[in-house]
Protein backbone atom coordinates (compact mmCIF):
# COMPACT_ATOMS: atom_id res chain seq x y z
CA UNK A 1 0.00 0.00 0.00
CA UNK A 2 1.37 3.21 -0.89
CA UNK A 3 0.40 6.89 -2.17
CA UNK A 4 1.97 10.37 -2.72
CA UNK A 5 0.34 13.51 -2.40
CA UNK A 6 0.28 16.07 -5.11
CA UNK A 7 2.82 18.20 -3.24
CA UNK A 8 5.10 15.83 -3.58
CA UNK A 9 4.71 15.28 -7.69
CA UNK A 10 7.18 17.96 -9.43
CA UNK A 11 6.01 20.35 -11.65
CA UNK A 12 5.78 20.18 -15.54
CA UNK A 13 8.35 23.15 -15.84
CA UNK A 14 10.86 21.53 -13.05
CA UNK A 15 14.49 20.60 -14.01
CA UNK A 16 16.56 18.15 -13.43
CA UNK A 17 19.13 18.00 -10.63
CA UNK A 18 22.34 19.18 -11.20
CA UNK A 19 25.56 17.79 -8.95
CA UNK A 20 28.01 20.55 -7.70
CA UNK A 21 31.57 20.57 -9.52
CA UNK A 22 32.73 20.42 -5.84
CA UNK A 23 30.62 17.52 -4.34
CA UNK A 24 32.02 14.82 -2.79
CA UNK A 25 33.51 11.71 -5.16
CA UNK A 26 31.35 9.06 -5.19
CA UNK A 27 31.98 6.16 -2.99
CA UNK A 28 33.34 9.12 -0.68
CA UNK A 29 32.07 9.55 3.24
CA UNK A 30 29.86 12.70 3.35
CA UNK A 31 30.56 12.86 7.30
CA UNK A 32 28.03 14.41 10.01
CA UNK A 33 27.16 17.69 9.06
CA UNK A 34 26.60 19.21 12.94
CA UNK A 35 28.10 16.24 15.65
CA UNK A 36 25.15 17.12 17.91
CA UNK A 37 22.89 15.92 15.03
CA UNK A 38 20.50 12.82 16.29
CA UNK A 39 20.52 11.57 12.31
CA UNK A 40 24.38 11.76 11.64
CA UNK A 41 26.27 13.07 14.30
CA UNK A 42 28.85 11.22 17.00
CA UNK A 43 28.53 13.16 19.78
CA UNK A 44 24.47 11.67 20.10
CA UNK A 45 24.41 8.87 22.01
CA UNK A 46 21.11 7.21 20.97
CA UNK A 47 21.47 8.95 17.73
CA UNK A 48 21.36 7.04 14.73
CA UNK A 49 24.58 7.77 13.78
CA UNK A 50 23.89 7.04 10.34
CA UNK A 51 26.68 7.22 7.83
CA UNK A 52 26.08 8.46 4.24
CA UNK A 53 27.99 7.72 1.16
CA UNK A 54 28.42 9.93 -2.20
CA UNK A 55 26.90 7.84 -5.25
CA UNK A 56 26.77 9.26 -8.68
CA UNK A 57 24.44 12.40 -9.70
CA UNK A 58 22.57 13.57 -6.93
CA UNK A 59 22.39 9.75 -5.57
CA UNK A 60 24.18 8.94 -2.39
CA UNK A 61 23.61 5.44 -0.36
CA UNK A 62 23.77 5.28 4.03
CA UNK A 63 23.29 2.75 6.29
CA UNK A 64 22.37 2.61 10.16
CA UNK A 65 21.92 0.06 12.57
CA UNK A 66 18.92 -0.25 14.53
CA UNK A 67 19.50 -0.21 18.59
CA UNK A 68 17.70 -0.44 21.30
CA UNK A 69 17.40 2.87 22.42
CA UNK A 70 15.25 3.30 19.12
CA UNK A 71 12.50 0.54 19.59
CA UNK A 72 8.78 1.65 19.44
CA UNK A 73 7.39 -2.06 19.64
CA UNK A 74 9.33 -4.82 21.78
CA UNK A 75 12.53 -5.79 19.70
CA UNK A 76 11.03 -3.39 16.51
CA UNK A 77 12.31 -0.13 15.38
CA UNK A 78 9.92 2.76 16.21
CA UNK A 79 8.42 3.93 12.85
CA UNK A 80 9.43 8.01 13.67
CA UNK A 81 12.67 6.65 14.20
CA UNK A 82 12.95 5.29 10.50
CA UNK A 83 11.42 8.40 9.33
CA UNK A 84 14.30 10.00 11.08
CA UNK A 85 16.71 8.12 9.09
CA UNK A 86 14.78 8.95 6.01
CA UNK A 87 15.01 12.41 6.27
CA UNK A 88 18.72 12.50 7.36
CA UNK A 89 19.80 10.56 4.49
CA UNK A 90 17.24 12.64 2.27
CA UNK A 91 18.87 15.73 4.01
CA UNK A 92 22.05 14.79 3.10
CA UNK A 93 21.43 15.26 -0.68
CA UNK A 94 21.82 18.50 -0.52
CA UNK A 95 25.26 18.89 0.33
CA UNK A 96 25.53 16.93 -3.10
CA UNK A 97 24.05 20.35 -5.01
CA UNK A 98 25.37 22.71 -1.98
CA UNK A 99 22.12 23.91 -1.56
CA UNK A 100 20.96 24.65 2.18
CA UNK A 101 17.29 22.96 2.42
CA UNK A 102 15.28 22.11 5.29
CA UNK A 103 12.39 19.69 4.73
CA UNK A 104 9.47 20.66 4.16
CA UNK A 105 7.34 17.75 3.51
CA UNK A 106 7.72 13.83 4.07
CA UNK A 107 5.75 10.88 3.47
CA UNK A 108 6.82 7.42 4.62
CA UNK A 109 5.95 4.27 3.20
CA UNK A 110 6.36 1.41 6.08
CA UNK A 111 6.78 -1.76 3.89
CA UNK A 112 7.92 -4.18 6.35
CA UNK A 113 8.76 -4.23 10.53
CA UNK A 114 12.65 -3.81 11.02
CA UNK A 115 13.81 -5.64 13.90
CA UNK A 116 16.55 -4.20 16.32
CA UNK A 117 19.98 -5.08 15.12
CA UNK A 118 19.23 -4.52 11.43
CA UNK A 119 21.39 -2.83 9.67
CA UNK A 120 18.94 -0.62 7.37
CA UNK A 121 20.38 0.00 3.77
CA UNK A 122 19.20 3.30 2.51
CA UNK A 123 20.00 4.52 -1.02
CA UNK A 124 18.16 8.09 -1.68
CA UNK A 125 18.21 10.63 -4.79
CA UNK A 126 17.19 14.18 -5.88
CA UNK A 127 14.32 13.33 -9.08
CA UNK A 128 13.79 17.35 -9.89
CA UNK A 129 14.51 21.02 -8.50
CA UNK A 130 11.90 23.82 -9.42
CA UNK A 131 13.03 26.77 -7.62
CA UNK A 132 13.46 26.53 -4.31
CA UNK A 133 12.11 23.23 -4.46
CA UNK A 134 13.89 20.34 -4.16
CA UNK A 135 11.96 16.60 -4.80
CA UNK A 136 13.59 13.47 -3.90
CA UNK A 137 13.41 9.95 -2.81
CA UNK A 138 14.31 7.24 -0.76
CA UNK A 139 14.04 3.33 -0.18
CA UNK A 140 15.14 1.38 2.95
CA UNK A 141 16.30 -2.26 2.65
CA UNK A 142 16.72 -4.83 5.29
CA UNK A 143 19.19 -8.11 5.22
CA UNK A 144 21.47 -6.23 2.86
CA UNK A 145 21.37 -3.73 -0.32
CA UNK A 146 19.75 -5.53 -2.47
CA UNK A 147 17.35 -7.06 0.37
CA UNK A 148 13.71 -6.52 0.49
CA UNK A 149 12.52 -2.96 0.58
CA UNK A 150 11.26 -2.27 4.58
CA UNK A 151 10.41 1.80 3.83
CA UNK A 152 10.44 3.96 1.51
CA UNK A 153 10.04 7.77 1.39
CA UNK A 154 9.40 10.74 -0.90
CA UNK A 155 10.18 14.55 0.23
CA UNK A 156 10.04 18.13 -0.94
CA UNK A 157 13.07 19.93 0.58
CA UNK A 158 12.61 23.40 0.50
CA UNK A 159 16.65 25.72 0.46
CA UNK A 160 16.53 28.56 2.85
CA UNK A 161 19.28 30.78 3.29
CA UNK A 162 21.53 30.25 6.37
CA UNK A 163 19.60 32.94 8.46
CA UNK A 164 16.89 30.12 8.96
CA UNK A 165 19.41 28.47 11.45
CA UNK A 166 21.08 31.78 12.87
CA UNK A 167 17.66 33.52 13.57
CA UNK A 168 15.78 30.00 14.75
CA UNK A 169 18.22 28.16 16.18
CA UNK A 170 19.37 28.83 20.03
CA UNK A 171 22.57 31.33 20.36
CA UNK A 172 24.44 28.89 22.44
CA UNK A 173 24.35 25.65 19.74
CA UNK A 174 25.14 28.34 16.66
CA UNK A 175 28.68 29.50 18.40
CA UNK A 176 29.54 26.43 18.95
CA UNK A 177 28.73 24.83 15.36
CA UNK A 178 30.32 28.48 14.08
CA UNK A 179 33.64 27.73 16.23
CA UNK A 180 33.52 24.10 15.14
CA UNK A 181 37.69 23.47 13.65
CA UNK A 182 36.50 20.93 11.13
CA UNK A 183 36.27 23.36 7.95
CA UNK A 184 34.26 20.87 6.14
CA UNK A 185 31.25 20.73 8.35
CA UNK A 186 31.51 24.33 8.81
CA UNK A 187 31.18 24.62 5.38
CA UNK A 188 28.27 22.47 5.11
CA UNK A 189 26.34 24.44 8.06
CA UNK A 190 27.35 28.09 7.34
CA UNK A 191 29.05 28.75 3.81
CA UNK A 192 27.22 26.42 1.12
CA UNK A 193 27.11 28.66 -2.13
CA UNK A 194 24.65 27.26 -4.01
C1 LIG B 1 23.14 24.09 10.05
C2 LIG B 1 23.02 22.76 9.29
C3 LIG B 1 22.80 22.93 7.80
C4 LIG B 1 22.41 21.64 7.18
C5 LIG B 1 21.02 21.25 7.56
C6 LIG B 1 20.83 19.81 7.35
C7 LIG B 1 19.77 19.29 8.30
C8 LIG B 1 19.50 17.85 8.02
C9 LIG B 1 18.39 17.32 8.90
C10 LIG B 1 17.38 16.63 8.07
C11 LIG B 1 16.45 17.65 7.48
C12 LIG B 1 15.53 18.22 8.54
O1 LIG B 1 15.02 17.54 9.38
S1 LIG B 1 15.22 19.88 8.51
C13 LIG B 1 14.21 20.21 9.96
C14 LIG B 1 12.75 19.97 9.72
N1 LIG B 1 12.17 21.03 8.88
C15 LIG B 1 11.94 22.23 9.36
O2 LIG B 1 12.16 22.57 10.52
C16 LIG B 1 11.30 23.24 8.42
C17 LIG B 1 10.24 24.08 9.09
N2 LIG B 1 9.52 24.86 8.07
C18 LIG B 1 9.96 26.06 7.69
O3 LIG B 1 10.93 26.62 8.26
C19 LIG B 1 9.25 26.72 6.54
O4 LIG B 1 7.93 26.25 6.45
C20 LIG B 1 9.99 26.44 5.19
C21 LIG B 1 11.42 27.02 5.22
C22 LIG B 1 10.04 24.95 4.82
C23 LIG B 1 9.19 27.16 4.06
O5 LIG B 1 8.96 28.49 4.46
P1 LIG B 1 9.28 29.72 3.48
O6 LIG B 1 10.74 29.86 3.30
O7 LIG B 1 8.52 30.90 4.03
O8 LIG B 1 8.73 29.29 2.08
P2 LIG B 1 7.23 29.23 1.53
O9 LIG B 1 7.00 30.46 0.73
O10 LIG B 1 6.25 28.89 2.60
O11 LIG B 1 7.33 27.95 0.56
C24 LIG B 1 8.16 27.96 -0.57
C25 LIG B 1 7.53 27.00 -1.58
O12 LIG B 1 7.55 25.68 -1.01
C26 LIG B 1 6.21 25.18 -0.85
N3 LIG B 1 6.11 24.49 0.43
C27 LIG B 1 6.57 24.89 1.62
N4 LIG B 1 6.29 24.00 2.57
C28 LIG B 1 5.62 23.00 1.96
C29 LIG B 1 5.03 21.77 2.42
N5 LIG B 1 5.10 21.38 3.69
N6 LIG B 1 4.43 20.98 1.50
C30 LIG B 1 4.34 21.34 0.21
N7 LIG B 1 4.87 22.48 -0.28
C31 LIG B 1 5.49 23.31 0.58
C32 LIG B 1 5.31 26.41 -0.89
O13 LIG B 1 4.02 26.08 -1.35
C33 LIG B 1 6.07 27.30 -1.88
O14 LIG B 1 5.80 26.85 -3.18
P3 LIG B 1 5.67 27.89 -4.41
O15 LIG B 1 4.58 28.84 -4.03
O16 LIG B 1 7.01 28.55 -4.52
O17 LIG B 1 5.33 27.02 -5.57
Amino acid sequence: MSGTSAALTPPADALAPVRHPDAPAPGELLGAHYEQCFGCGGEQPHGLHLQARAGEGVALTAEFTVRAAHQGAPGLAHGGLLTTALDETLGSLNWLLRTIAVTGRLETDFVRPVPVDTVLHLEAEVTAVAGRKIYSRATGRIGGPDGPVAVRAQALFIEVKVDHFIDNGRPEEIQAAMSDPDQVRRARAFEVNP
